[in-house]
């Protein structure tokens, strides 16, 4: 049986993601995200499943950033998986919304909700904990006026209110996950609906000149590769010197990836692969604790 980390405790987005994708495993719950990741690569657990990217406030950076500066692992899969934000309060609350105090979540899940907050949370105090499942822990232990924003999962691990449904700001939440693998062994993963296969690549530009990045993404689009992400980081060497992360949404070959990179390489530029994998769309209803 695997053991599968996640971004813990229990009733977090990721332990979502973890249910969704795989039957019968151990899932091992981490304070933080660098600390899933160490322990897969530490070949302390067999995957981890880190979050990498929510459509309404974009790219986890946290996840990308170790990923790349401090430990490199492929990643196998991807679920994409969709995302309702709940307010989440002690069942011994029994106020209005102008009665909380407090609002306490993953900054990620505070962002997905910064206009409901705004709106009916105006004057309550914000508190970002490390993931929805924390806040919903401390919410369970402090009771009172303080309220947690996460998912269903959570209010049931925690004997928690639904004080309101989904308060994310937009419609089509989802967030990505990765799945996280030392060595490259076949994984068994639930039947759920596969959506193709992505390959994501890291591209360092020697220095900045007119016309690089066109150059770069010329080598893929003339080889008729579809991007699906291009987002770029800071490579924390001085300011102006980025990495671009690159979705390509297709499985590595042996032919036109070679290509690309040599003609990158050519023009000065590294390419590293961050993994090739299939990619996975969790139905809505994982977010319904009934239907599991
Ligand atoms: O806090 C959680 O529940 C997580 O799994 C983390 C996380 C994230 O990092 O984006 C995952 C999904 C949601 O977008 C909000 C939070």
């Amino acid at each position: 049986m695997y053991t599968v980390g996640y971004l813990g405790p229990k009733g977090t987005f990721t332990k979502m993601a973890v249910d969704g994708l795989f039957d019968n495993v151990n899932a091992e719950g981490f304070a933080t995200i660098p600390a899933c990741i160490d322990a897969v690569n530490d070949g302390k657990i067999d995957l981890g499943v880190v979050p990498l990217e929510n459509a309404i406030e974009g790219s986890v950076h946290l996840t990308l950033d170790y990923l790349i500066h401090q430990v490199r692992l492929p990643i196998v899969a991807e679920a994409i998986v969709p995302i309702k934000q709940h307010l989440l309060v002690h069942p011994s609350f029994d106020g209005e919304l102008k009665d909380i105090t407090s609002v306490h979540s993953h900054s990620h899940a505070i962002a997905q909700c910064h206009q409901f907050i705004h709106k009916n949370l105006f004057g309550a105090e914000i508190h970002y904990t490390s993931s929805t499942g924390q806040a919903a822990q401390q919410v369970e232990l402090d009771g009172g006026t303080i309220a947690a924003i996460g998912n269903e999962l959570a209010a049931k691990e925690y004997g928690l209110k639904i004080w309101k449904r989904e308060i994310h700001d937009y419609e089509n939440n989802h967030t990505r996950f990765a799945v996280l693998q030392r060595e490259e062994t076949p994984i068994q993963i639930k039947n759920v609906e596969n959506q193709g296969y992505k390959t994501t690549v890291l591209v360092t530009l020697p220095r900045d000149y007119a016309g690089a990045l066109h150059q770069v993404l010329s080598a893929f689009s003339w080889r008729r590769m579809n991007l699906s992400r291009i987002e770029s980081r800071p490579m924390k060497t001085g300011l102006g010197n980025y990495f671009f992360i690159i979705d390509v949404e297709q499985e590595y070959d042996h032919v036109l990836f070679p290509g690309v990179q040599a003609e990158l390489e050519a023009l000065g530029c590294q390419m590293n692969i961050l993994g090739s994998y299939p990619t996975y769309l969790l139905s809505e209803d994982i977010n319904t604790v009934e239907n599991k």
